[in-house]
């Protein structure tokens, strides 16, 4: 018997509709959220056939992370600064593959609400072995006079005043997930049409989780309490339906997806060496953590909510504890990070 036909409703759709709640809305965000999806699905077309274009390995440049960048991140980048640059929706953009925020100078962009930080290609390590990657990005408004370039303190801000923040991930289906005051909405992209489609309405996060995620590898550079954290997750007890399983994929988005769908904590703590850990506050953690806080999960620094963090540079990194309630709450009973954020 045919399944019964499921109506499919696109991105457009969707943010039309949510507009529509509010009165004095302008459709503005709407739009911006559109054209990063039209960005992101020309990324998606160069990595679903990566191995049949130039596209792999490295680019053979440095970014200001000091990691080499990989000849994909150099495509995202380049791509979403071109469709945002061409979008009469963003004033300017800050990326990860960056030194400096880009400005946009045009008589469109200077009247635009908006800036756009982002993450252009998430899980670069994953990039030659075709395992999940993705793109971050978030939206602030503009703190700085509209009709004029807009500056670095509109990029400073904290999370908290995120407008809207969501990732796409590039995995066996294309998904995009993204966050508003509203809530969470994941959404699939159907091939056939070429649009995203809701797939995923009103994402939770699971309270309870028994995955843990991190870098295992680096588990003797870390501090005393997380390693006892460790030690209780791979503890046997029953009742408590411990050990938890780990799962880590080496993809901040990938991980972060299957923590908001199934459950559990994702961390990157920090470490002897690097006390703010890896992750990026701007590009990845405020982001992230917008979203699952939407979904009901919470984001810690490990002394702090990640979205409280006043923002000092635009590369500056923090150590992050994310995901359902219970076990990030568990963590933190174990962990007092030192960090400097
Ligand atoms: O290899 P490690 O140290 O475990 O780091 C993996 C982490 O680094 C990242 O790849 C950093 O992001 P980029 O790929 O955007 O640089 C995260 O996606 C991931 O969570
Ligand atoms: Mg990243
Ligand atoms: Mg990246």
């Amino acid at each position: 018997m045919e399944s019964k036909k499921r109506k499919l409703i696109t991105l457009d759709e969707f943010t039309i509709q949510e507009t529509r709640q509010f009165p004095n809305a302008t459709g503005e965000l709407s739009s911006l959220l559109r054209d990063i999806a039209l960005a992101c699905k020309i990324i998606n077309k160069q990595v679903n056939k990566a191995g049949l274009v130039d596209i792999l390995g490295k680019h053979g440049a440095t970014n200001v992370q000091g990691e080499e960048q990989m000849k994909l991140d150099i495509f995202a980048n380049d791509t979403l600064i071109n469709v945002l640059q061409n979008s009469a929706e963003c004033a300017g953009i800050a990326s990860e593959e960056n030194d400096e925020f880009l400005a946009f100078d045009d008589p469109y962009s200077v009247q635009s609400k908006y800036v756009v930080l982002f993450d252009p290609l998430d899980g670069s390590s994953n990039i030659d072995v075709n395992a999940s990657i993705g793109t971050i990005f978030s939206i602030y408004r503009r703190v700085s006079p509209l009709g004029s370039p807009c500056t670095e303190a509109d990029f400073l801000q904290e999370g908290s005043r995120l407008m809207a923040a969501g990732y796409v991930i590039y995995g066996s289906s294309t998904m995009l997930v993204y966050a508003t005051k509203l809530g969470v909405n994941g959404f699939t992209l159907e091939g056939s049409i070429g649009e995203f489609c809701l797939s995923h309405p009103n994402l939770q996060c699971p309270e309870k989780g028994k995955i843990y995620s991190l870098n295992q590898g680096n588990s003797n550079k870390y501090e005393q309490g997380v390693r006892n954290f460790l030690e209780y997750c791979m503890e046997e007890n029953k009742e408590e339906g411990r050990p938890y399983s780990h799962r880590y994929i080496g993809s901040m988005v990938a991980d972060l997806h299957r923590t908001l769908i199934k459950g559990g904590i994702f961390m990157y703590p920090g470490d002897k060496k690097n006390v703010n850990g890896k992750l990026r506050l701007q590009y990845e953690c405020n982001p992230m953590a917008f979203i699952v806080e939407a979904a009901g999960g919470i984001a810690d620094f490990g002394n702090g909510r990640i979205l409280d963090i006043m923002p000092k540079e635009l590369h500056q990194r923090t150590p992050i504890f994310i995901g359902s309630k219970q076990l990030v709450s568990k963590a933190l009973s174990f962990v007092t990070e030192k960090a400097s954020v």
